[in-house]
């Protein structure tokens, strides 16, 4: 699996830490920037991982902001975007295994490093589980059509 990664500057320090377990794990990833703590705004960052996720380029992406909300709005603009704002580590199961997210959002200024990388992990590990869920994921494109 190989990961789209972003963020704004009130979620660079946490996308920093999300790399370094990439890295453990060995999985690879492109950084969209931003990189630095310097204000920028989110939507640019949301919107090149979303569009490359979408596109196929990466099969998942991770996208960090101050809350995870901006870069959640803007990244379920894209068309074949799912993306799900998870602090919690059954959210950030449950998101796979009911909505095949495919961009998880997470805000650095809400939730802490630990728990930030439990839930990344927690994400990265859990699989769709198809059947009644591809039906509602159908409808869900079928809306945006
Ligand atoms: O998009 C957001 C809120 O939904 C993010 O938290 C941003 O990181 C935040 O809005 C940035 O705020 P700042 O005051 O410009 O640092």
């Amino acid at each position: 699996m190989e990961i789209a990664i972003g963020s704004d500057h009130g979620g660079y320090n946490l996308k920093q830490k999300i790399k370094e377990l990439l890295d453990e794990r060995g999985i690879g990833y492109k950084d969209f920037g931003t990189n630095s703590t310097e204000s920028v705004d989110y939507p640019d960052f949301a919107k090149q991982v979303a569009k490359a996720v979408a596109n196929d380029d990466f099969e998942r992406g991770i996208l960090v902001c101050g809350t995870g909300i901006g870069m959640s709005i803007t990244a379920n603009k894209v068309k074949g975007i799912r993306a799900a704002l998870c602090h919690d580590v059954f959210s950030a199961k449950a998101t796979r295994w009911h909505n095949n997210s495919n961009v998880l959002t997470l805000g650095e200024r809400v939730i802490g490093t630990e728990s930030a990388l439990e839930v990344v992990k927690a994400w990265l590990e859990a699989e769709f589980e198809g059947g009644r869920h591809q039906r509602r994921i159908d409808k869900i494109s079928q809306l945006k059509e």
